[in-house]
């Protein structure tokens, strides 16, 4: 094994050279593979409501991020945070960030790889429909201390130009039920 890496240090490297964005205007042009994808590009923010069975019902706000580098996929990111009724942020709540990766040469195809800091990892497999995106599980995979998620369903679409979801879970022996859904605002991009 390799313990000295004084070799491969022979200067500074520069800053990370390529550009990645969120917003269409600016940057590399988006790849071709990505165009049924293109009305998600973007910054968006707004207000959720979330329930489970065993959940008292709660809000969020939320601020996702899905951009681009010029290569046929889409990063995207999400954070969250619970709010009162008055919108005054309680605590932060879940994160997620993955990719999004259309599938070539079946335009309405779409792979997501998902991963949570809950220790979940959740990869979707969906189809885009004009601006809907409609995604299920085709694998859950969890740590060894991880809430019991089993399976994931989520539907995207661009109304009145936000972005509105609603999310469903099948978790802790529970069937696939209604976790949540928002309606976010574009603020960037
Ligand atoms: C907008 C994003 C989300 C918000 C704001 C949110 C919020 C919450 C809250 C407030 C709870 C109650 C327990 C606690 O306070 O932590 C909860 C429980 C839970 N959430 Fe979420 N959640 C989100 C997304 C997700 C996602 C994407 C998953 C699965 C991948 C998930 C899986 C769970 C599970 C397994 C439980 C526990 C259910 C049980 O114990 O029966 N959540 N969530």
């Amino acid at each position: 094994m390799v313990t000295d890496f004084s070799e491969y240090f022979d200067g500074k490297v520069e800053a990370y050279p390529y550009e990645e964005t969120h917003d269409l205007r600016t940057g590399p042009d988006l790849n071709q593979a990505l165009l049924p994808l293109l009305p998600f590009v973007g910054v968006w923010r707004g207000k959720g409501h979330g329930s489970y069975p065993s959940v008292p019902e709660f809000h969020y706000g939320q601020e996702i991020r899905v951009s681009h580098d010029g290569r046929p996929f889409l990063f995207y990111e999400s954070r969250t945070w619970l709010i009162d009724a008055t919108g005054k942020p309680v605590r932060p709540a879940a994160r997620e960030a993955g990719f999004f990766r259309p599938v070539a040469d079946k335009p309405d195809e779409v792979e997501l790889l998902l991963t949570h800091p809950t220790g979940i990892l959740e990869l979707y497999v969906g189809r885009v429909k004009g601006v809907q995106m409609e995604l299920v599980t085709d694998a859950v995979v969890r740590t060894p201390t991880a809430k019991e998620v089993t399976a994931g369903h989520r539907l995207y679409g661009i109304v009145d130009r936000d972005l509105a979801y609603v999310a469903e879970m099948a978790a802790e022996g529970h069937p696939l039920q209604s976790h949540l859904s928002a309606k976010l605002e574009r603020v960037g991009g």
